[in-house]
């Protein structure tokens, strides 16, 4: 079997809060591998934005291991873990947070330009990632211009453009309709799939839950496997 993209071991995450310290990771376990689609459940709260927060290295955990494509991050420096970040991981969120005055396509090149590609080879790998989304006729249109579905979609081009192996997904299709939202996780998920992209997807949605190769829920800061 192919080495895991993503490995967490141990993993902590403690808020410091007026009302005292919040527990939300409490040694968390985890290996995702090239080509498949974890799927994180679990009710509000309980710790599901702080785990991809961890594991994409946005944020520090308090204790644990976390390594990428075979690399123990927990010692490198914050401009390392940024370097890091930019060249393995691809972020899709609830909300697109595309840039409102850009067009689709300088959206989706432009995390491969601060990775530091040119801005020709950026914009061709974003106008095949487009294509490749259903997107060729949007690919001048504002955000603006475009649905909610067609937003996310090339908010999921973004995050692919740059060839990441590993894809963190944050409630990607919660702001949604159920058509839509069905239509644009099996965009997410054939796109990672025939990429070999290693993809971790929090959701509240159960009905997708059911499509992904495996399924885990965080209970009281650890994770409960669901479904194999
Ligand atoms: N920076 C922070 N400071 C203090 N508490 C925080 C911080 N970030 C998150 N929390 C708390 O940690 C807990 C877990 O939050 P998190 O956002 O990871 O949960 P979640 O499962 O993603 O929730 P949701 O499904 O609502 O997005 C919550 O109780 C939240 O209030």
């Amino acid at each position: 079997m192919s080495s895991p993209v993503l490995a967490l071991r141990g993993v902590e995450r403690t808020y410091v809060t007026e009302a005292g310290a919040l527990n939300v990771l409490r040694g968390v376990d985890l290996d995702v591998y090239p080509g498949e689609v974890v799927g994180l459940i679990g009710p509000s709260g309980s710790g599901k934005s702080s785990l991809l927060h961890a594991a994409g290295l946005l944020e520090k955990p308090n204790a644990g291991l976390i390594a990428l494509d075979g690399r123990d991050c927990s010692k490198l420096s914050e401009r390392q873990r940024t370097k890091m970040r930019l060249s393995t991981v691809g972020f899709v969120y609830q909300f697109h947070h595309l840039l409102p005055e850009f067009s689709a396509l300088d959206n989706v090149a432009m995390p491969a330009m601060i990775a530091g590609k040119g801005r020709g080879e950026a914009r061709e790998a974003a106008q095949v990632m487009l294509e490749q989304l259903g997107l060729a006729q949007r690919i001048e249109h504002q955000p603006g211009q475009m649905s909610g579905g067609e937003q996310q979609r090339v908010a999921i081009a973004r995050a692919l453009a740059n060839s990441p192996k590993l894809l963190l997904a944050d409630e990607p299709t919660g702001n949604l309709d159920p058509a839509n939202s069905a239509a644009v996780f099996q965009a997410l998920y054939d796109q990672a799939r025939k990429r070999g992209v290693a993809a971790l997807i929090a959701t509240h949605n159960m009905e997708l839950a059911r499509y992904m190769d495996r399924v885990f829920a965080l209970k009281d800061g650890h994770l409960v496997a669901q479904r194999f």
